[in-house]
């Protein structure tokens, strides 16, 4: 009988697997609900601007992407900005900060930039610039940035994207004559 012992790199790649199944796992049931959770804020929005429940749904949300933005602790946060101001290219985004406690997003509304706090299994939503388009105007585009802070920051973004073959223009039910 032969016994192949495991080497320490045989082990460690192992163990890689091992994570990177669980990992796929936790974030493939995480994107998932994030997906439900953004079909019905779109429902919501189209129903509010007057639109059919359905309009954003399939491809002008059909392409998402979820990212992650880690800000390392900064000895001066004044002197730095953690991202600086824009708004998000794609329909929507919706985040998620942890740890809950480090501010840092802010957002420019009449005017000034407002800080924006964060709770327990609360989402923040952003509109991005497609939906800016898509829905002639009615929504505008969230301009924010994030500050830096003295404790580490994370932050999970999950953007809705049309996908790359549609074309985005506004509703017809929103263009005056
Ligand atoms: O980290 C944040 O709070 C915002 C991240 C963000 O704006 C982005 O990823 O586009
Ligand atoms: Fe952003």
């Amino acid at each position: 009988m032969q016994v192949k012992l495991m080497n320490a790199n045989e082990r460690i790649i192992n163990e890689l697997h091992e994570c990177l199944n669980v990992f796929r796992e936790i974030v493939g049931a995480y994107v998932t609900k994030l997906n439900d959770l953004g079909a019905r804020i779109l429902e919501c929005i189209s129903e509010g601007i007057g639109l059919e429940k359905a309009y954003f749904a399939s491809d002008l949300s059909a392409d998402n992407i979820l990212t992650v933005n880690h800000y390392p602790s900064c000895p001066n946060p004044s002197l730095t900005l953690g991202l600086a101001k824009h708004t998000d290219p794609n329909l929507r985004t919706i985040l998620q900060v942890v740890p809950l406690d480090v501010l840092g997003l802010e957002l420019f509304t009449d005017g000034q930039w407002l800080s924006v706090n964060t709770a327990p299994d609360a989402f923040i939503v952003f509109v991005g610039n497609q939906l800016e388009v898509g829905s002639n105007g009615e929504l505008k585009a969230t301009l924010h940035r994030v500050r830096n802070a003295t404790k580490v920051r994370t932050s999970v973004a999950f953007f809705i994207n049309p996908s790359y073959e549609c074309i985005v223009e506004p509703a017809k039910e929103l263009i005056q004559a």
